[in-house]
């Protein structure tokens, strides 16, 4: 992609604009159209522009819109939080409005300071009045513990902190906007919800019709939508905010991401996943129990993750019983010398046992071989899978059968959806109470077209396309992966060429960044995702 002419402004926000920046703006990075801090204009294809700032030694914001990007002239009020008791012994409550979240934070002394991301929290100011307020919040995509504790941790935050007394829930996901009635939610009616898991609002796949949610959003008046989803649902709300702004309409759009895959980019993890791999300990040490029970036992445990395989590597790394985690990112073959057969068969020599973890994802090219092509597709078009852990088990049992080596006593264990539909523990009801808050202040505030989430600890606001434009995933070339191998001792069963194409994936500057972008990415690491490190 050609960079397009340097044309730097020099710029001073007027300070009233009080989410804007204080910066020298604006000098386009790669192809992204050029703003001004606080633009948020249309681009060429309808889609609104990213707002990037620059500042000094490379310093870049990767601003969210905010409504008076195209309200210009709303009227602020002071944050009804100033006045509350519980939070007067706070020394700063308020966030400033110029602190930033840096994405990246092992730095060099000559590194540029990269991408930050605008910190979330409360304002001094707000653009919404308490009895102005109509908030809806849906949920969509797959389960993930923690939903309920989001969405009562939404409607607790909006009448606690900001008097506001007006919350809809949406019923069943996206198609719920138009095609059932919503339920009125308030503190009495989610008191107890965070201890269940699943989503007490219901949650779907496909059904996205943009006119038609926009349509039922300006009819019901709703002006602060909360869109709890993985990297599909926030595609979806991405849209929405686009429409919402076409139509000049002053409806704040917030994303709180979702997924028990931890496969949404740029946030250190999602909420539930901590949860998922502490259930996923209960299967692996069943596994264990039943492999070493038996003779030349081996136990076969099958977790979720559909193109990343984070619930296996955590889950494994916890565990500690695991002789071989598979997942999506790291090839693997069957047949041959140094190939997965061969390590059964020399850990069953060795061990007598042995426990195998594997995600849902892994070895799909494989399957297909071996059985039918596959291009199936869920309503949202996702991916349908085989299933790796029985073609897998199958494929064991009939080596060892055939070559008749040694017995052997397998245990297929599929907990996949046992892991989802638990309720959140403890720390990840913090963090899913933490996110909601965070997005509440967020659109009383005015930000919109925004997804909350945490980098490197720190809650911040992030633009949409930030989140959409990439799948977070293992990688395998990072340090994480090579601490899993060392603890199970299992080789990578890569051939030279997926070692190769894993490498070349992994080099920052074919993930997200272009040529023109050299200056933000020299603080990068090898990977986006810090779960890698
Ligand atoms: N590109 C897109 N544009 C608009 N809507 C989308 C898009 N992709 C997905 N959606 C909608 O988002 C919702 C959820 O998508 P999906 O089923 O892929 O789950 P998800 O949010 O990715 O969660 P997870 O994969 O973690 O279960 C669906 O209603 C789907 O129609
Ligand atoms: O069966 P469902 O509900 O479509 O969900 C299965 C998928 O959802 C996920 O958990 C993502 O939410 C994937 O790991 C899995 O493939
Ligand atoms: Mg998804």
């Amino acid at each position: 992609m050609g960079s397009l002419p340097d044309v730097s402004i020099a710029q001073k926000i007027p300070a009233e604009s009080s989410h804007c920046f204080h910066l020298r703006t604006s000098r386009s990075i790669g192809s992204v159209p050029r703003l001004r801090a606080g633009g948020g204009r249309m681009g060429s294809e309808g889609k609104t522009a990213p707002k990037i700032v620059h500042g000094d030694s490379g310093y870049v914001l990767e601003d969210v819109p905010h409504l008076t990007d195209y309200l210009p002239n709303l009227p602020t009020y002071p944050n009804p939080l100033q006045d509350n008791p519980a939070y007067s012994v706070v020394k700063q409550y308020f966030v400033n409005n110029n602190d930033t979240v840096a994405q990246k934070i092992v730095v060099h002394m000559d590194s540029q300071r990269g991408i930050h991301f605008r910190r979330a929290g409360p304002r001094q100011r707000v653009y919404f009045e308490s009895d102005e307020v109509t908030a809806c919040i849906v949920t969509c995509g797959g389960l993930c513990p923690g939903l309920n504790t989001v969405i009562r941790e939404i409607v607790c935050g909006l009448y606690d902190m900001y008097g506001v007394r007006n919350v809809l829930g949406i019923v069943g996901g996206y198609k719920g906007f138009y095609s059932c009635n919503t339920i009125d939610l308030a503190p009495k009616s989610v008191n107890d919800i965070h201890k269940r898991g699943g989503t007490i609002l219901g949650s779907s796949r496909g059904g996205h019709d943009t006119e038609k949610i926009v349509d039922s959003i300006q009819d019901r008046g709703i002006n602060q939508v909360y869109i709890i989803g993985g990297d599909g649902t926030q595609k979806g709300a991405s849209v929405i905010f686009e429409e919402i702004q076409r139509r000049g309409l002053k409806v704040a759009v917030a994303g709180i991401p979702k997924t028990i895959d931890n496969d949404i980019a740029v946030i250190d993890k999602s909420f539930g996943f901590d949860t998922a791999v502490e259930e996923a300990q209960r299967a692996i040490n069943a596994a264990h129990v039943e492999a070493e029970s038996a003779e030349n036992g081996i136990g076969v445990v099958k977790l979720m993750g559909r193109y990343s395989g984070f619930i296996a590597m955590y889950a494994t790394l916890a565990s500690r019983d695991v002789d071989c985690c598979l997942i999506p990112e790291s090839p693997f073959h069957l047949e041959g010398k140094g190939r997965l057969l061969e390590f059964i068969e020399k850990r069953l020599k060795e061990n007598g046992h042995m426990v195998i973890v594997v995600a849902e994802g892994a070895g799909q090219d494989l399957i297909a071989e071996s059985m039918r092509s596959m291009n199936q597709q869920d309503a949202s078009g996702n991916k349908l899978l085989l299933d790796v852990g029985l073609w897998l088990s199958q494929k064991i049992k009939d080596h060892f059968a055939r070559s008749k080596k040694m017995p052997i006593n397998l245990k297929y264990i599929d907990p996949t959806y046992m892991i989802r539909a638990v309720p959140s523990n403890a720390s990840d009801n913090v963090y899913s109470t933490l996110l909601a808050h965070s997005a509440v202040h967020g659109a009383m505030a005015g930000y919109t077209g925004f997804t909350v989430g945490s980098v490197n600890g720190r809650h911040s606001y992030i633009p949409f396309h930030r989140i959409t434009e990439k799948q977070n995933k293992v990688v395998i070339t990072d340090r994480m992966w090579a601490r899993l191998l060392s603890s199970t001792n299992q080789p990578s069963f890569l051939s030279q060429k997926d070692f190769d194409d894993s490498k070349k994936e992994s080099e920052p500057s074919k993930q997200l960044l272009n040529e023109n972008r050299k200056d933000v990415n020299s603080t990068a690491n090898s990977s986006e995702s810090k779960m890698n490190h």
